[in-house]
């Protein structure tokens, strides 16, 4: 189901479990910064609207999308965080660049999840235009962000 059917935004709170105590990591990509720092307020937000303390929230940036799977595995292996949030804004150009960053990218965290036993989230739009990724960024289809957010949180009540 694409984004126009099911806004990204749209989760129900209920069932949520307890997270005052979880740490949350979110690594932001500097490339496309409008987008990426519309995804982490996003995301911190619905974090602490969900009972993540401000301070359990540690956010880092890396220069690219490419360098979130090394960024989440600096973050995954220490013991204080429970959960990497990664976000992410790869706009298709004129080369194929965007199918190895966006490949990558998703191998890489999943990688990172699998191996440190960790949530480690997909927060990252892949559209053909920078419209696209601003209507995903808090437009008319919501925020990326907020629906990582959730997911963190989800995964972790699962594993409770
Ligand atoms: N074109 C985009 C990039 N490109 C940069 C790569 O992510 C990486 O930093 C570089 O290849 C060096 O390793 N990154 C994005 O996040 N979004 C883009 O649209
Ligand atoms: C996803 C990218 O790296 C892309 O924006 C670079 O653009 P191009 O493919 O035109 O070099």
């Amino acid at each position: 189901m694409s984004s126009s059917h099911k806004n990204l935004s749209d989760f129900s709170s209920k069932n949520v479990s307890d997270v005052s105590n979880k740490r949350f990591g979110i690594l932001v990509s500097e490339w496309n910064s409008e987008v990426t720092d519309a995804l982490y307020s996003g995301a911190f937000e619905t974090l602490v609207a969900n009972g993540v303390k401000r301070e359990n929230i540690i956010k880092q940036y890396v220069p690219g999308s490419y360098e979130l799977s090394l960024g989440a595995q600096w973050m995954a292996e220490k013991e204080d965080i429970d959960a990497v949030i990664c976000l992410g804004c790869v706009i298709q150009g004129e080369t194929r660049h965007f199918d190895f960053i966006c490949s990558a990218v998703a191998h890489g965290l999943t990688n990172v999840s699998l191996k440190y036993n960790k949530p480690v989230i997909f927060g990252v739009l892949t559209p053909d235009t920078q419209k696209q990724a601003l209507d995903r960024a808090g437009g008319k289809h919501g925020n990326k962000g907020d629906e990582a957010a959730i997911t963190a949180i989800k995964m972790l009540g699962m594993n409770q």
